[in-house]
């Protein structure tokens, strides 16, 4: 069996109190595994991504376990979860790249921030990781110049290149075309694939799904249905 990069046990967890209390994740049991491509699907407001922030360290649950990459976040400060979310890689919907910076910068400012950074080795990875998703000979333009599947590339480039154990998106598809959106998820689920890290995307882009290893449901807080793809 593949290495665990996440084990959840019975995590809850919810917001406000008193009367505008909201609980939003119940019970949630969950492994994943390396080389995995999870798809997390449910209704607007089910905790999908509650779900994913506490899979990246952004919040500790209410209730129960969460262990990632071999730490269980309850023994860990705010430090200790600093560090762990630089093992982990983020796309988002909006991919918050840096529009006053090149290409290359927002990739390469990525590897910065971890501790023993090297600038020639660094640059070396960036350029590898922009060839990988499609970006070969782009790392000089401006990130503003770039069409929207073109930056989302870029924002899978910069989560990647720290080769994370663990790798969080959350409607990575949201602002792009079906045929783009479909492009950037096949770009995560190979490199998913070729760097063995496991991949969680949040979405409700039905056309993508066929592309992942395994499909989460999420439904009034708890994950309902767990179908693994042949
Ligand atoms: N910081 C917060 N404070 C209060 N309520 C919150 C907070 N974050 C999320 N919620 C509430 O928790 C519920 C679940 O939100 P969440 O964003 O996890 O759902 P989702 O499944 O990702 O939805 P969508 O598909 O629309 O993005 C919602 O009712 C939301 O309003």
């Amino acid at each position: 069996m593949s290495r665990a990069v996440a084990a959840l046990r019975g995590v809850g967890h919810g917001f406000g109190s008193g009367p505008r209390r909201r609980t939003v994740l119940r019970g949630i049991d969950l492994d994943l595994r390396a080389g995995e491509f999870v798809a997390l699907t449910g209704p607007s407001g089910s905790g999908k991504t509650t779900l994913l922030t506490l899979l990246g360290a952004l919040r500790v649950p209410e209730a129960g376990r969460v262990c990632l990459l071999g730490q269980d976040m309850a023994g860990l400060d705010a430090a200790g979860l600093a560090a762990l979310r630089r093992r982990i890689g983020f796309v988002f919907q909006r991919h918050h790249l840096l529009r006053s910076l090149s290409v290359l910068e927002n990739v390469e400012a990525a590897l910065h921030a971890l501790p023993g950074a090297e600038p020639r080795r660094d640059r070396a990875a960036a350029l590898a990781m922009l060839e990988a998703v499609g970006l070969g000979g782009r790392g000089a333009e401006p990130t503003a110049r770039l069409s929207g599947g073109e930056q989302q590339r870029v924002a899978v480039a910069r989560a990647l290149v720290r080769r994370p154990a663990l790798v969080l998106a959350d409607e990575p598809t949201a602002s792009l075309d079906g045929g783009t959106g479909r492009a950037v998820v096949a770009l995560l689920a190979d490199l998913a694939r070729s760097q063995g890290c496991a991949v969680v995307m949040g979405t409700h882009d039905e056309r993508c799904l066929d592309l992942v290893t395994r499909r989460l449901h999420m439904e009034d807080g708890m994950l309902r249905q767990t179908e693994q793809a042949a």
